[in-house]
């Protein structure tokens, strides 16, 4: 990495899907034999460059669609950028859509296991950590349910407890704390501001201004797949304001 006080480097990303949209009735039977679906490329993400400090809390802001998640995802190597290099160090713990990295068929508990696995913790960390993941994320009742009946709130409740248990250097938050109740929501605050007290990284996707404002001291305002912004936060939201 270039600068060693970075923790993440992203440097020319872009990424690439491919939308397969259905033919009109009247296109099919003129194209009769061949396929029913047009594929066109479409760029979510397009020349992404910036550095993350370590203990720095970064906001990403933008329009529905505008490229966040698909931002942090790639940041947190769950999907490959099309172009472009990203550089990580350290552990990164991710909180990104509902319910990601948990199998709906395995118990709480069983998840707690799996995803400590993924995370990179031994079974005896994960057994040290138990009690107080539980605790934090109040799901004792539940622990041995299926996920699968777990409300989004009990989702997102044990997700965040099991982020902030692993230790990790980085931590990825995608909007799914707006599903908790807000008593919850204000202990996965209360968690964040100790993480930033620990000089740990946050890069955290919000459409709150109010909680971006709160916990971030840097922004970087997407738009249609481009950074048009990447500054202090109160310049960030004036950003996000005029790029409707
Ligand atoms: N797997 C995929 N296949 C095709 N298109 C996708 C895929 N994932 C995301 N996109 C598209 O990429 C664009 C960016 O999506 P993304 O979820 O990153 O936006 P976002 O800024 O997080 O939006 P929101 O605020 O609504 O959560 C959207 O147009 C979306 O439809």
């Amino acid at each position: 990495m270039s600068t060693a006080s970075s923790i993440v480097r992203v440097d020319g990303v872009a990424k690439r899907f491919v939308i397969r949209k259905e033919k009109s009735l009247k296109e099919r039977l003129v194209n009769f034999g061949r396929s029913n679906q047009h594929k066109d490329d479409f760029w979510a993400l397009d020349d992404i460059a910036f550095d993350v400090a370590i203990g720095s809390s970064v906001g990403l802001l933008g329009a529905n669609g505008s490229g966040k998640s698909t931002l942090l995802k790639v940041i947190g190597g769950i999907i490959e950028p099309t172009r472009g290099i990203v550089e990580r160090r350290g552990r990164v713990a991710a909180l990104l859509e509902l319910g990601a990295g948990f199998h709906p068929d395995l118990t709480g508990r069983e998840n707690v296991y799996l995803n400590g696995s993924i995370l990179g913790l031994s079974r005896k960390q994960t057994d040290r950590y138990f009690d107080s993941i539980v605790d934090f994320a109040e799901v004792h009742d539940f622990i041995d349910t299926q996920v699968k009946f777990y409300s989004s709130g009990m989702y997102v409740r044990l997700a965040f407890a099991i982020a902030v248990h692993v230790d990790p250097d980085l931590l990825l938050v995608d909007e799914v704390l707006a599903v908790g109740d807000e008593r919850f929501q204000r202990k996965c605050m209360d968690k964040i501001a100790e993480f930033q007290q620990e000089g740990r990284t946050i890069l955290f996707v919000s459409h709150s201004a109010d909680q971006v404002t709160r916990v971030c001291d840097r922004a970087i305002v997407l738009s249609h797949g481009r950074v048009i912004f990447d500054g202090d936060t109160e310049g960030g939201i004036a950003a996000l304001r005029g790029s409707f």
